[in-house]
């Protein structure tokens, strides 16, 4: 696979969030939340329960439009960008919620996270002429790729919902994965896993890191595996970003120590 971060022209940060701000009727779930992310980083989104974390994942992909501020991607600025163009710029995600085809196997769910790169027609596709055919194959072999990449090979065939919690969120990344994005963006892709899965799933995502040079946001409740896998670390409470920096600087600021231990409010 060719890592989604080649095909970037711009030279600055990859993503960059400035002033942000969203409210659900009264409910102010973000307020002037602003950072950067560099090419090629792992960040880290961390914050207690309710702290803004997911819904700013959903700001950063266009599922929800925030009411002030601005999202940069690339070097593109948009009030808004709509999900779909997100993921033609190379966004990709996974959820807290599993949301995979339950009824489909883990090599067709994975194949579902190509469909951006297809050039054919749905005439084409349906029929199976002309580009389809041609494209199918290739589709197919990259969808193997990942599946082995992430050492999936032995389910491939299987029906993703017969698969265990913690394999399920393996095909999740899995499925991101082949859409080949510049950055992927994980909401708590570790949640509800052992030690020994959650130890496996922060290797895939170094690797994934590393070998294409993907860009991560990730949302993680283990501070562990935060400040064992992550280059940058953002710290939200209450809707506000309270800290931004280096694992081992987030970790010691007072504010961060204090909104974890609950004796700030
Ligand atoms: N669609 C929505 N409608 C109304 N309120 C919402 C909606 N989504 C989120 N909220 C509210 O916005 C705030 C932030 O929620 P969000 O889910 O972004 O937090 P989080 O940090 O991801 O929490 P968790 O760690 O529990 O997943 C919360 O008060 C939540 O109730």
């Amino acid at each position: 696979m060719t890592g989604g971060a080649t095909r970037t022209a711009h030279s600055g940060p990859l993503l960059r969030l400035d002033g942000i701000s969203l409210s659900f009727g009264g409910v102010k779930a973000i307020t002037d939340i602003s950072f950067e992310v560099g090419r090629g980083e792992i960040c880290a989104l961390i914050g207690p329960n309710g702290a803004g974390k997911s819904s700013l994942l959903n700001v950063i992909n266009g599922v929800y439009r925030a009411q002030q501020g601005r999202v940069s991607f690339d070097g593109e600025v948009r009030r808004h960008m709509r999900p779909h163009h997100a993921a033609e710029r190379g966004i990709a995600r996974t959820f807290q919620n599993i949301a995979l085809f339950k009824g489909m196997t883990v090599l067709d769910n994975v194949l579902t996270g190509r469909n951006l790169r297809r050039r054919s027609t749905w005439v084409e596709q349906a029929l199976r002429i002309g580009r389809a055919g041609r494209e199918d194959d290739e589709q197919r072999r990259r969808a193997e790729e990942v599946i082995e990449f992430l050492r999936i090979q032995p389910w491939r065939q299987t029906v993703v919902g017969k698969l265990p919690y913690g394999l399920q969120k393996r095909v999740e990344l899995g499925r991101a994965l082949a859409a080949e994005p510049a950055l992927l963006l994980l909401d708590e892709p570790m949640a509800g896993m052992n030690a020994a899965e959650k130890a496996e799933m922060s290797r895939f995502i170094v690797d994934i890191n590393r070998e294409y040079g993907t860009t991560v946001v990730l949302i993680e409740h283990d501070i562990g595996v935060v400040m064992g896998i992550s280059d940058h670390v953002v710290v939200l409470d209450y809707g506000r970003k309270i800290a931004d920096g280096p694992p081992e600087e987030v970790r010691r600021n007072p504010d961060v120590i204090a909104a974890y231990l609950g004796t700030r409010h």
